[in-house]
């Protein structure tokens, strides 16, 4: 199958962005690991795909999500950013100020005059059961208004044993859902932060029934924070909106940071905004930028052999 795309990135978070406007294109998880795939595809974190709104919804367009990993996910921020730009600049819509319905609800991405794009993300949560996680049993403590858990990350065997003690790797996360699951830790410096190996422990945590997006965050001072993410089904990326959103959130609950906070990501520079009540929206404002576009012809195929190997 032939399968036209735009490639974009919002702070160096990278996308394969596809048009359903005209119909469904028919890909399964297989084709969208080949898309992702940075050697035999085009190469991006996530797959955005547009659709029109459903019927009865007061939406401008449907936004699917899928991961490099060929999962479908709830949400995306840097995505959202790039879809307002794509929608507009394709002349799917003539409105800069959009509606868009996410499988986690409604958020409202718009363009801004200076080219960078500003984007309602809805309310956070962070009770157990919104990701969700499991902290039966683990020592916890308050950190302000937030709740911080000493999480294992290796297996959780006898504690009595010898083995389990010196195998113990733990550390304290706090948590947020912006629709899609995040674990925050706070780290003296993010440099020497374990992302690559604390952040695969974690997104695959037994914890956390639906996997997680591992967040490592530096305070900088109370109107900044230099973070990297782990995400879920995609490893490292240069950046991670919700990421941002849910590490702001649990600093702002922690009594570490101000409403507005400046986020260095390794690909750009993020403003979260959160007022910190739990009906307080979240606002996110970054780049959108538009990398290039193409088609690809992808094997109709490709589904059964793919999934097989990656089961
Ligand atoms: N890069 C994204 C998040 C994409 C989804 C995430 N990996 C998940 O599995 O929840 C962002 O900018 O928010």
């Amino acid at each position: 199958m032939h399968i036209p795309f735009t490639k974009m990135q919002g702070a160096g978070n990278d996308f394969v962005v596809l048009d359903e406007t005209a119909g469904p294109l028919g890909l399964t998880p297989a084709h969208y690991r080949r898309l992702a795939d940075r050697h035999f595809g085009v190469g991006a974190d996530q797959i955005l795909t547009v659709r029109p709104a459903p019927a009865g919804q007061d939406v401008d367009f449907e936004y699917l999500i899928h991961n490099a990993d060929g999962g479908e996910v709830e949400q995306c921020g840097n995505g959202a950013r790039c879809f307002v730009r794509y929608v507009f600049d394709q002349g799917l819509t003539g409105k800069r100020h959009i509606r868009v319905l996410t499988r986690a609800g409604v958020i409202e991405p718009q363009l801004q005059d200076d080219g960078r794009v500003r984007v309602n993300m809805g309310r956070p949560r962070w009770q157990p059961e919104h990701l969700p996680f499991d902290p039966q049993g683990l020592p916890s403590e308050q950190v302000g208004q937030a709740q911080r858990w000493l999480l294992p990350l290796l297996p959780e065997v006898d504690a009595d044993t010898e083995a389990a003690a010196s195998q113990s790797e733990a550390v304290w996360i706090a948590i947020a859902s912006m629709g899609n699951p995040h674990a925050v830790q706070v780290v003296p410096a993010l440099e020497d932060a374990l992302v690559q190996r604390q952040g695969a422990l974690l997104e695959s945590h037994p914890r956390f029934a639906q996997r997680v997006n591992a967040g490592f965050m530096q305070v900088l001072d109370r109107a900044h924070i230099a973070l990297r993410v782990y995400e879920r089904g995609a490893g490292e990326t240069l950046a991670c909106g919700t990421g941002a959103c849910a590490a702001v959130v649990c600093g702002i609950r922690m009594g570490l940071l101000e409403p507005c906070v400046d986020v260095a990501t390794r690909g750009g520079r993020l403003t979260i905004e959160w007022r910190g009540g739990a009906d307080d929206d979240v606002w996110m404002t970054g780049p959108a930028e538009t990398v290039f576009a193409g088609s690809i012809e992808l094997p109709d195929d490709l589904g059964s052999a793919s999934d097989a190997a990656t089961a």
